[in-house]
């Protein structure tokens, strides 16, 4: 299979940062920070990208790399550098195997700053460039409930791996959406679910491990013959996708049963493996550009399940202008053979605006 050293250290990469971001979100304090555009940050983003980076350099030094995060605050923060660097030397693969294919535990302090510090990719439509959201969904993240740590690669601007860990996401109940909030998904039992595909290649999923991967099974999206009866996903947060909009869309296609709200690329993967129909993310803002590390991975995933995503004008998203979406608005992702029209009625409520 194309890509396949790819994958598998992405997925181990995702893997051991899911062992660090489980242990800040068991502790008290996530050690969280707010950044210029006031959105949170905490200790375990900035641990989840070093110890990413520091994989893919290991494995392929002259990748590029666009991360969310940078090494800026820790350089100045010493507290918060050493509270970071604690974590990170704690999360280590249990198979030996596993753990040199990450090329090991990064080796000092520098080392991690160094790692996080090569995010800084301007992206682009040439050569090999990973998009990486350390913990996306950090809001969930912070309140107990979905998250995912977020790695793709794309090659001349073309998303052609994805991978999505998926701590609080529920292995074997997989028709159920899982929304839950708080106290029981502390609870790692049960708990975890790594998602990956290859462009041309399908999807699969598998159970997060401690150590070496779990088998996969092959997922596909949920077949949908009355769109009526569809169930759509879309954001907690009403200030990242218009609810306004979804729920006019949603009344006018006939959909009866409410929304599934739910943090983070957790959505992209949960209509992936038929928990769940649709995604809709309509802009709230004329100004936002959605950024290349919150989509890429889910879109191939997605792609790969039996799913089309586009952005609310029916425009492919376009990963190969920079680190953000700049070309794109929004996004629909639904079932290939009702996504027309899902997005007939969603450009109809637009251009009603
Ligand atoms: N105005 C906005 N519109 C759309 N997405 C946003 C907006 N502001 C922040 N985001 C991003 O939405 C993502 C989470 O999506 P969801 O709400 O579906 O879980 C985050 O990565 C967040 O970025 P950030 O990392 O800056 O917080
Ligand atoms: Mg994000
Ligand atoms: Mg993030
Ligand atoms: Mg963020």
């Amino acid at each position: 299979m194309a890509y396949e050293n790819e994958l598998h250290l992405a997925q181990l990469a995702v893997q051991r940062a899911t062992l660090l971001t489980r242990r800040v979100y068991a502790a008290k304090s996530k050690g969280t920070l707010s950044k210029s555009d006031a959105s949170p940050v905490t200790i375990g983003d900035f641990g989840a990208q070093a110890l990413i980076i520091a994989a893919i350099k290991h494995a392929f030094p002259s990748d590029e790399v666009v991360g969310e995060e940078d090494a800026d605050d820790l350089r100045t923060n010493e507290a918060l550098r050493s509270q970071i660097w604690e974590l990170v030397q704690e999360a280590t693969l249990d198979d030996a195997e596993a753990e040199a294919v990450l090329g090991g535990p990064i080796k000092d302090v520098d080392g991690m700053l160094t790692a996080l510090d090569a995010g800084r990719s301007a992206g682009g439509a040439k050569g090999r460039i990973w998009a990486l959201d350390p913990i996306d969904g950090t809001k969930g993240f912070l309140r107990g409930g979905q998250y995912a740590v977020c790695l793709a690669l794309m090659v001349d601007g073309e998303v052609v791996v994805g991978v999505l860990g998926c701590p609080n996401l529920p292995v074997d109940d997989k028709e159920r959406l899982d929304t839950s909030i708080g106290a029981d998904q502390t609870d790692a039992e049960g708990k975890g679910v790594l998602f990956s595909a290859v462009l041309g290649h399908g999807a699969t999923s598998r159970p997060l491990t401690r150590g070496a991967l779990a088998e996969g099974t092959t997922i596909k999206m949920k077949p949908l013959e009355d769109i009526t009866q569809a169930t759509f996903c879309e954001s907690v947060e009403a200030g990242h996708s218009s609810h306004g909009d979804q729920a006019a869309i949603a009344g006018k296609l006939g959909i009866t049963k409410e929304s599934v709200r739910m943090d983070s690329q957790a959505k992209y993967a949960s209509i992936a493996r038929g928990a769940g129909d649709l995604y809709l993310r309509l802009p709230i803002s004329k100004t936002y550009q959605e950024k290349i590390w919150d989509h890429a991975a889910g879109v191939v995933i997605v792609g790969e399940a039996g799913g089309t995503v586009t952005d609310a004008w029916g425009k492919k998203l376009d990963f190969s202008i920079g680190r953000t979406l700049s070309g794109n608005k929004g996004v629909v992702a639904a079932p290939k053979a009702i996504h027309p029209e899902v997005l007939k009625v969603v450009i109809e409520v637009l251009s009603s605006k």
